[in-house]
């Protein structure tokens, strides 16, 4: 195994992403973020956006998950070979892409997608699936991780409070590559429960780097519980 996927087995990964239009959405903002997550012990990083990426490379030494979401499209995670190059580029040891069934908007089918990265540059690939057909597929096609990452999102699934523990024990009993857990992992028990469950590392985004989103679990939980 690559000695950048060893020193991820049986760790955690902290996704560091803020989305369009919000208040965090600054490179150097996401950059701070990383660092102040690989000092409370995040093994890896996942990071979203070219600049975010160059940041964090430069100013981190954990392996570092890049993709770059574009498009409203099905496919919007790294959705094309343009893409994952200049992901690749930007400084990611790991490259994450979509790694649906689903037709993407380059008319490449994932293996000719991560064979023209690979032609690229010597990076790794992380499929990111959502469903146990979409894993085997994305084996199939070369990936070097699969990931539960799009489990409730690409219409295969239902979306699961938490993490989908059926799906993880299913890619855990049939895959050959490493599984990545990674979705609405929102306590350290569930991602304890993910590596229990055979998991090789698992990614936390929302619950530790997403502070509207933690605001908004707290606000519910004491509004309108108040005796007077
Ligand atoms: C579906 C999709 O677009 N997922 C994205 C992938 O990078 C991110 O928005 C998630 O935050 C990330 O997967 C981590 O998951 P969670 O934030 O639930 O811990």
């Amino acid at each position: 195994m690559s000695p950048i996927l060893e020193r991820l087995r049986g760790r955690l990964i902290v996704s560091c992403q803020a989305y369009p239009g919000e208040p965090l959405r600054v490179p150097e903002v996401m950059q701070r973020m990383a660092q102040a997550v690989v000092a409370g012990g995040a093994a890896g990083l996942r990071a979203q956006g070219l600049e975010d990426i160059r940041l964090i490379a430069a100013s981190t030494d954990v392996p570092l998950t890049g993709l770059w979401k574009d498009g409203e499209d099905d496919v919007f995670i790294t959705p094309t070979l343009e893409h994952a190059i200049a992901v690749a580029d930007a400084g990611a040891d790991i490259v994450a892409l979509d790694g649906t069934r689903r037709p993407r908007p380059d008319g490449r089918t994932l293996a000719e997608t991560i064979a023209g990265l690979r032609a690229h540059a010597d990076v790794l690939v992380m499929a990111d699936c959502g469903s146990l057909d979409d894993a085997l597929a994305a084996e199939d096609a070369g990936a070097d991780v699969v990931g539960t990452t799009l489990a409730g999102y690409s219409g295969e699934r239902e979306k699961t409070d938490g993490p989908d523990v059926a799906l993880i024990d299913q890619l855990v009993a049939r895959c050959r590559r490493p599984v990545v857990v990674e979705g609405r992992v929102h306590t350290p028990a569930q991602a304890a429960d993910a590596i229990d469950r055979g998991a090789f590392a698992v990614v936390v985004g929302t619950a530790i780097t997403h502070p509207t989103t933690i605001t908004s679990w707290f606000d519910a939980a004491v509004t309108g519980r108040a005796r007077r």
